[in-house]
């Protein structure tokens, strides 16, 4: 793989080199020029004068487009409406070319009791897992992967980390385009670094590690509470910012279970987030973090067959769910990918305010301003008519973190929000929430995998799957 002489206006690169047998970690921030030298990469690439881009003939490439395109031609397939159940789509096992020759890396991943469930009816770990397991399988001699530990639980990425260096020695050429210097895998063997549109460091793992270290970060995410004006922080609920009573549960779920075909995923649960108890939830892919966040915010039918209480009221009373949803702000790989509505990013951010995926109605003055400021938060005033999809994933998921914060509610439901986020993002939305938990502004539930995301406000973990 040879690229020579490339010059756009999102990214230079005089030359780059990579052989079989190695193994190179790309390192770049969000918005550094990083996802336009992996676009360079990709078969479909445009063509830019004078460049000369030589790649092998046959890449294996996951990507978080990629893993949208099969999401997307799972719900074209989906033929429920034909049939008398539920159409559970292609099943995970047809993604794996010869299955039978990886039985022991499927079995290392945690694979093998889902091989045989339908793609949609994978957790978000288990589909990251499967697209990479199929990509691996493929038998391409070149790997193009994208964040590949993001959503992965720790067993998983050392796991991942194993089978890429299987891949190496086997002779396979490597590339992983990762956002935070955390993540670049013990196993890679080289490592470039893209900053501002230029790849300013090249070379041997042991050369350039030590300086990846030293690179200052700065984040697109600059929200500060202080900024908040007034309006944006009047709560739906009586609490008066810096007094939410404590005494209040949000949340209380008694001898919780959930499931699916009749297949229990969690329990004998009992949970209960009072105001103020800010929640971090983590375990293995696939224990039901996930699907317990569903039951809480009413997307998973079995909110209706547990004794569950959100913010007071008996689930399966007759309440409006509408009225209930009017207090949380939800962030989850599932409300991502579902995001497929045409619109604006502005009507993505203004969306949260009416709960829906896209915007239906006219929005007043005010709710327009609101979001305003929200995308100068974020850094992407400059983007507000842009289609919500024309960014990049970790833009889209700035803007989708907007939109749940936009309206500061009582309850902030965050599954992984920040995938695809560079360590500058990650750690600046962190520091906000942390900020929102001291004010008292709203109570945070969050799961997370990451050791790094596991901050002092946190004042509970629920640690399922254990
Ligand atoms: N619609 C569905 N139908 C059948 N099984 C499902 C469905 N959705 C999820 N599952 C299964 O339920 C289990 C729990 O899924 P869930 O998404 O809650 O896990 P999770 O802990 O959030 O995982 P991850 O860390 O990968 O996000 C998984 O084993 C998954 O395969």
């Amino acid at each position: 793989m040879k690229i020579e002489n490339v010059k756009t206006s999102n990214i230079h690169i005089p030359l780059f080199e990579a052989s079989p047998g190695q193994f190179w970690c790309i390192l770049g921030q969000n918005r550094s020029g990083i996802d336009s030298f992996f676009s360079l990469l990709s078969p479909d690439h445009a063509k830019i004068p004078e460049a000369k881009i030589c790649l092998p003939k046959d890449m294996g490439i996951f990507s978080f487009a990629r893993q949208q395109e099969v999401f997307e031609q799972e719900l074209k397939d989906d033929d429920t409406d034909f049939m008398d159940r539920l159409d559970p789509g292609t099943f995970a096992r047809a993604f794996i070319h010869n299955p039978d020759q990886y039985t022991d890396m499927i079995r290392a991943f945690g694979m093998d009791q889902v091989l045989d469930q339908g793609y949609r009816q994978l957790s978000t770990g288990q589909t990251r897992k499967l697209l990479l397991l199929s990509r691996i399988a493929s038998g391409s001699q070149w790997l193009l992967i994208q964040s590949p530990f993001d959503g992965l639980d720790k067993a998983g990425c050392g796991q991942l980390d194993l089978a890429l260096e299987h891949c190496r020695v086997c002779g396979m050429g490597i590339l992983a385009f990762v956002y935070d210097p955390g993540d670049i895998p013990p196993s890679a063997t080289h490592i470039a670094v893209i900053e501002n549109g230029h790849m300013t460091f090249q070379g041997s793992r042991q050369d350039i590690l030590p300086k990846v270290f030293e690179l200052q970060g700065q984040a697109n995410f600059s929200a500060d509470v202080n900024d908040l004006k007034p309006a944006e922080t009047a709560f739906s609920q009586d609490a008066v910012p810096g007094k939410m009573p404590h005494s209040k549960e949000l949340v209380r779920l008694e001898d919780g279970h959930a499931g699916y075909s009749g297949r229990p995923v969690f329990s004998h649960l009992n949970l209960c987030i009072p105001a103020g108890d800010h929640t971090l939830v983590s375990g293995p892919n696939g224990c039901g973090k996930s699907t317990l966040l569903q039951v809480i915010t009413g997307d998973h039918p079995a909110c209706y067959r547990n004794r569950l209480w959100i913010f007071g009221t008996r689930r399966g009373t007759g309440e409006s769910i509408w009225e209930l949803k009017k207090r949380m702000g939800i962030v989850s790989t599932d409300l991502h990918r579902n995001y497929r509505v045409a619109g604006s990013v502005l009507d993505c951010v203004i969306s949260g305010l009416y709960d829906t995926i896209g915007l239906y109605q006219h929005p007043g003055p005010e709710d327009e301003k609101k979001a305003l400021a929200w995308l100068e938060r974020i850094s992407l005033a400059d983007k507000a008519e842009a289609p919500f999809r024309s960014l990049s994933y970790a833009d889209q998921r700035l803007a989708l973190i907007a939109r749940a914060l936009i309206k500061l509610p009582d309850l902030l439901v965050l599954d992984e929000p920040t995938h695809g986020l560079d360590r500058a993002n990650r750690n600046a939305v962190l520091d906000f929430l942390g900020q929102v938990a001291t004010e008292q502004l709203s109570t945070i539930l969050y799961v997370s995998h990451r050791e790094d995301e596991f901050r002092h406000f946190f004042v509970s973990h629920i640690r399922m799957g254990n």
